[in-house]
């Protein structure tokens, strides 16, 4: 079987989307994809697409599937693609709050099964990848760390306990801080500010705080006092996050009640 596929992605939406996207970016052969999904749509050039199960089956030329849907499909899908994970497979899952336990009890045949938390910005090769595995010898655990590096940091976890926890902060974590972004520029706008004018200043704020921290031995903390000249302006907005914890204290329930929704997934799945 020349020139196989060797990673089937089941379920092509936003999140497989965008870490095709950025595999292909980092150099990975078009060739070494195929997508299967339920709904029809349009894969990069050179990714296979199989239209249904039965040809997926039939080409059987991948040694890992991706799975790429809802959670809540899991028990419906599992049934459907036992033909496609069995003996040789990796099982990649995507799938938020679903355990090992569970992977292993929906894909008994499987070599391996990993969970994967990445978040959108795959498709630009800059995304915390966090894993966990079972299953996969030294050699394995290496090249799987490299795969999935290509989209932007990868990490292993050891602890399944902490998983939802940090799926919270770095696989949900764009949505708080684009909700910050917007919660800003409107603020800006409600003060005054030409509405596209506040978004606009809001991004290219954030985009360069984001990067210039990043490269910084300074800590966010210590940067957020380097920001606040003596006497200035910025320690009186200071002030006002900081009143009482507030803005921790909020996002201290923002990860617990999206971690919280994790361990709900997994019990529907139970
Ligand atoms: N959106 C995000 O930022 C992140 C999502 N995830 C995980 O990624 C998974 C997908 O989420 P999204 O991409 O946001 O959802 P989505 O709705 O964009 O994609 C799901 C895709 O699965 C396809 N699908 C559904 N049932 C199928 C079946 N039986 N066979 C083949 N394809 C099927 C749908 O047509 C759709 O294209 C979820 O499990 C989620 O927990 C993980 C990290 C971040
Ligand atoms: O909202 C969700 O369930 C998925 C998991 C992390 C980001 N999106």
């Amino acid at each position: 079987m020349p020139d196989a596929p060797k990673i089937l992605i089941i379920g092509y939406g936003n999140m497989s989307g965008a870490m095709l996207a950025g595999w292909l970016t980092a150099g990975e052969p078009a060739e070494r994809f195929a997508v299967l999904n339920r709904s029809p749509k349009t894969a990069p050039a050179g990714v296979t697409v199989y239209r249904d199960l039965d040809e997926a089956v039939a080409a059987g030329s991948h040694n890992a599937v991706m799975l790429g849907f809802k959670p809540n499909q899991l028990n419906d899908v599992a049934p459907q693609i036992q033909a496609l994970t069995g003996e040789g497979v990796a099982v990649y899952s995507l799938l938020a709050g679903l355990t090992i336990a569970q992977l292993k009890s929906a894909f008994p045949n499987a070599a391996a099964h990993i969970r994967v938390m990445p978040n959108l910005a795959c498709r630009i090769n800059r995304s915390p990848i966090i894993l966990l595995e079972n299953g996969l010898n030294a050699d394995k655990r290496e090249s799987t760390f490299t795969f999935f590096d290509a989209l932007g940091t990868a990490v292993w976890l050891e602890e399944e306990g902490k998983f939802d926890l940090v799926t919270a902060l770095a696989g949900s974590g764009p949505g708080f801080v684009y909700r910050f972004i917007d919660a800003l520029a409107g603020a800006g706008a409600d003060l005054g500010l030409e509405p596209a004018q506040a978004e606009a200043l809001a991004l290219a704020m954030v985009d360069g705080a984001s990067a210039l921290a990043a490269g910084e031995t300074l800590s966010p903390g210590d940067l957020a006092n380097r920001v606040a000249s003596p006497g200035g302006m910025t320690r009186e907005g200071l002030n006002v996050l900081d009143a009482e914890n507030a803005l921790q204290e909020l996002l201290v329930e923002t990860l617990r009640a999206t971690a919280e929704r994790g361990a709900e997934l997994s019990a529907d799945n139970g």
